[in-house]
Order: C-alpha cells, then structure tokens, then sequence
C-alpha cells in the first residue's frame, strides 16, 4: 500500500491554479526531492501532503484510506507528519523547551520530555544550545533545533520546505548530514523541496520535478526549446520556426517544452488527419515496445512518436518513408524557462 495517493488535485488561490496533479503516488520508507523554480507549487504541494491544508480539488490518501479533512478525523495522522518550515518560528523560551513543545501537547511527562529533547539535540549537535534563548539562533541553528523539535516527536514522515535555503555553508552541508542521518534510517519517509538538483540527487532517492504547478519530467522524452507567444488570443509555442503549438502557460518568451510523445501521430499522406497541426516529416527508425512503437522522425529536427502497433499496421508506414506528422491539442507542456 503507498504512503500517499493524490489524484486529480488541484490547489487554487485567488481563481489561480497553482497546483494540477493528475496522479502523485508516494511510498512509505523512501526520500523524495521536489524540485522546481520559484513559485512552481512544492510549498503548496508539501503543505497539502503535511494535511496542513486540504486542496481545492480531487482526493488525497494517505496509507490507502482517503483523507476527509475534518480537524478531528486529522489530529491522529497530523501527529505522523511534521513539516519543517523554510524560516521555522521559535518561542522565546530556551531551546530545550522548543524542542519539548511538541511532546507537552502529546501529554509527555516532563522528565521523558527533557530526555528525548536533549537526544534530539544532540543527534543534530545542538546539544551545548539546549538553555539558551532559542532567539538568539542564528539562522541555520534554528534550521538545525526545528529538525531536532520535529524529530523528537517521533514522526513516520519528515518534510522539509527548503532546508538549506536559508543557512550559510557550513550549516548547509550539517543539515544536508542531519536529513541523510534521518533517511538512512528507513522507517521515516522524508519529503523537501529544492531548488538545488545537486542536493536533490545527493539526498533524495526519487525526484518530483514542479513547474508552473504541473509535474514534468527530469530532463524527458521529446523536450525542446521554445517561444511562448499570443497568437489570435491563444497562448502558443513556436518550435525552431517549424511548430506551432498550443500550450496552457503564465510565462512569455524562451521556454522549454516537452511534447508527449502518445500525442503525436504519423501519417501516410493519403490518410484524413485530425490534428492541432501538421507538418511533413520523415520516418528515421521504428522500435518495438511491447505492443507500441516508439518512431523516431525528423521533422526539421528529431522527435519521437509513440503509436499502436495497430495504428502503423493500418497506415503501411515503413522507415525511411515521407510522412505527415499530426499533434493533437495538448500535445505539449512549458516545463521549464
Ligand atoms: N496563500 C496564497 N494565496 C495566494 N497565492 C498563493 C498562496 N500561497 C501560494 N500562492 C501562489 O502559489 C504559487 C505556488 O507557490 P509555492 O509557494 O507553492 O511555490 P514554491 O515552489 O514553494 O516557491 P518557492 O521556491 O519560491 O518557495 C505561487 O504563484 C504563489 O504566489
């Protein structure tokens, strides 16, 4: 059973969709990485995932029973997940008394609470810190006493919104330590957002890439530049001045965009097409995948097509053939600036 099933959520602010995903499948014991520029949705995601706010729309389950998002119904799963926020908020007491805050609100007896503090303290080496005013923190010990406050709760999922954003170098790389420490321990699934790929990839086992909102692929099939444009009151993206399509965008000019490969059809220059758009192109190789053929055609430049076996059967298409090339609407996504 996943840790996490999301499907068909949306997260909308102010008439906005800053959230669409189809599909978000999570699983329990494992590290994810959610990369994506600013503004292309991982708060809005994590906070969701953290049940801290239900979306707009579509379904969450969480370890396969479907979240209602009744304060009631959520207290139980709350206390399975913490966040750590990007810029967390101390109370102005010691730090020894941050970290215990969420261990009272469990009904903790104090003496258990001291202990488990200070074992949380000293696995992120904040220790020698515990009596200090916890606002006298620099800003990377604060990062490095939320971990310690979140972990002392005993979580099963650990999130963290951009950890190492906020904090010099050296904390840097001791928080980076703090969450490897943490995953390496498989029974809590850890889940932060970056903007830092290398980061992602040293820390993370699996990556969820965000952009405007949308999920896209880490460096995928068919991804080429291009340049976002209105054109007769339609957002489209010009393709090396061969291409023309259509795609749903907040972002003007120079883009990268992939154009999902099931949504491109070949055709034998007979054949009656129903699509967005069509341009001339040439069969350069085809290749068996259980069922589907993966085509690869030059159109002015490469492209990859990925048909039925059915399909080419019936239009007689062979390699090295002149073809007419159709993109359905919705054949591409901006995935990237
Ligand atoms: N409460 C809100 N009301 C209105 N708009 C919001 C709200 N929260 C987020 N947004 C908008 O939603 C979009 C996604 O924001 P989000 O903070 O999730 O992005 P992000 O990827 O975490 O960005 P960053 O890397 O800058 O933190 C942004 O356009 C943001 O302005």
């Amino acid at each position: 059973m996943s840790l996490y099933v999301l499907r068909d959520v949306q997260q909308i602010f102010e008439g906005r969709t800053v959230l669409d995903l189809p599909e978000l499948v999570l699983e329990a014991g494992q590290s994810y990485a959610l990369l994506g520029p600013n503004g292309s949705g991982k708060t809005t995601l994590l906070h969701i995932l953290a049940m801290l706010n239900a979306p707009a729309k579509g379904r969450v389950f969480y370890k396969g029973q479907e979240i209602n998002w009744k304060a009631n119904y959520l207290t139980p799963i709350r206390r399975e997940l913490v966040l750590v926020d990007q810029h967390p908020i101390m109370f102005s007491t010691t730090v020894a008394k941050n970290v215990e805050y969420g261990l009272k609100v469990r009904r903790i007896n104090s003496a258990k609470r001291r202990q488990t503090a200070m074992e949380s303290l000293e696995r992120v080496g904040m220790q020698d810190f515990a009596h200090r005013p916890a606002h006298q923190l620099s800003g990377g010990e604060t990062q490095r006493v939320a971990i310690a406050r979140a972990m002392a709760c005993s979580p099963q999922v650990m999130l963290f919104d951009e950890p190492t954003a906020s904090v010099d170098v050296e904390n840097q790389a001791v928080i980076e330590k703090i969450i490897e420490s943490i995953r390496k321990e498989r029974e809590i699934t850890v889940i932060f957002s970056t903007h830092k790929r290398l980061e992602a990839s040293r820390l993370a086992e699996h990556r969820v890439f965000l952009f405007e909102g949308r999920l896209t692929g880490p460096g995928g099939e068919n991804i080429v530049p291009g340049y976002v444009a209105m054109k007769d009151g339609k957002k489209v993206c010009v393709v090396r001045e061969k291409l023309e399509l259509q795609v749903e965008s907040n972002i003007d000019g120079p883009c990268r965009i992939q154009v999902h490969p099931e949504k491109i059809g070949i055709y034998n220059k007979d054949q009656g097409i129903d699509s967005e758009q069509v341009v001339p192109g040439r069969v350069l190789q085809m290749t068996d995948e259980g069922g589907q053929i993966r085509v690869l055609l030059d159109i002015g430049f490469p492209i990859r097509s990925l048909m039925s076996r059915e399909a080419i059967a019936r239009s007689g298409i062979l390699v090295g053939d002149e073809v007419c090339v159709g993109f359905e609407a919705g054949a591409a996504d901006v995935v990237s600036r």
